[in-house]
């Protein structure tokens, strides 16, 4: 067993039973699942939003709920993030619970895979990046990039020499996704890499794109950590496209069922599904 680490994050069993219906199924080697368990899981607050502004992190989960979100990370094999988060908030998407790969664990065990949506290849990975010093320090996995475009040589050498790659996708020319990538072949291709589940965690962007009705079916399970707090307007918003049935009248844009709420701390956690 490694050594164990100070900045290890406890999630009590007593509230691990909560989530695991909400959860992918535990693995197998063998497993030839054809689709992606999909979560959807994000921070936000009274009025919906996942940030102050643009371009800026802002903390919402309190200790509970964090070491909540991290225990998601370790049950999938995926973590998603859009670009904007990734250059907002230079995350480390890893996990640090007890236990698992670089944090008390064996290898990477229960590290899930950083997979970031960069169509135009935004991201400069190359300097700073916490993903990729966590990567070459084995406390975490090299990112999966899906792009648009062909990267340089030197970008994806460097990618490589970590133990990441890009994807690269076509941009849908119809459908709610047109002038972007489509989930179902982000989904496929993750699938066609290996990856049976993942956890998408934002930011707004992503998250009012996959909220769409179009996607209900390509999502297993939605869990929304709702934080104490107003962050006021002009911040980043979870508020997907708004629908009108046949006779134009505005209808919601989505709704959950079978929702289970659960406090962590001062935070209440709520899981639920789409279809
Ligand atoms: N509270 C939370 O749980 C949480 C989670 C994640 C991010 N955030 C916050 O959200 C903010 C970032 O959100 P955002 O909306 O600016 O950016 P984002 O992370 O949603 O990224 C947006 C970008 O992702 C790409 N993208 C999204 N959908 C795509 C698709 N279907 N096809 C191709 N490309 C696609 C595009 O390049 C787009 O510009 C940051 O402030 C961050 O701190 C908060
Ligand atoms: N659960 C959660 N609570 C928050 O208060 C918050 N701001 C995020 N934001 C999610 C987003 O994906 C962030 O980029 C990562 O949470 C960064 O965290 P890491 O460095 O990877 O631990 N998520």
């Amino acid at each position: 067993m490694a050594e164990r680490r100070r900045d290890a994050l406890q999630f009590p069993e007593s509230e691990r039973e909560f989530l695991e219906p909400h959860l992918p199924p535990k693995h197998r080697a063998d497993d030839n699942t054809s689709r992606v368990f999909t979560t959807l899981t994000f921070a936000t607050s009274l009025d919906s939003s996942l940030a102050l502004s643009p371009g800026t992190q802002t903390l919402l989960s309190g200790p509970q709920s964090k070491a909540m979100t991290h225990y998601l990370r370790s049950r999938h094999q995926a973590i998603l993030v859009g670009v904007g988060t990734a250059i907002a908030d230079n995350p480390s998407l890893n996990c640090r619970i007890e236990g698992v790969g670089g944090y008390g664990g064996d290898g990477l065990e229960g590290q899930p895979r950083p997979i970031v949506l960069d169509p135009n290849l935004r991201w400069d990975f190359s300097s700073d990046s916490k993903v990729l010093a966590l990567a070459a320090d084995g406390r975490g996995r090299a990112p999966y990039v899906i792009c648009a475009k062909h990267p340089s040589d030197l970008k994806r050498v460097l990618l490589e020499q970590r133990g990441g790659k890009f994807i690269t996708l076509n941009i849908s020319d119809t459908g709610p996704s047109k002038g972007k990538l489509d989930w179902t072949d982000i989904l496929q291709a993750l699938r066609d890499h290996g990856v049976q589940s993942v956890m998408v965690e934002g930011g707004g962007a992503v998250i009012n794109n996959l909220l769409q009705p179009h996607y209900a079916t390509l999502i297993d399970s939605v869990i929304v950590t709702i934080a104490p707090t107003w962050l006021g307007q002009g911040g980043v918003v979870v508020s997907p496209p708004r629908r009108c049935s046949a006779d134009g009248t505005p209808v919601p844009a989505a709704r959950l069922r079978d929702v289970r709420w659960h406090p962590f701390g001062e935070d209440v956690v709520l899981c639920g599904k789409l279809q």
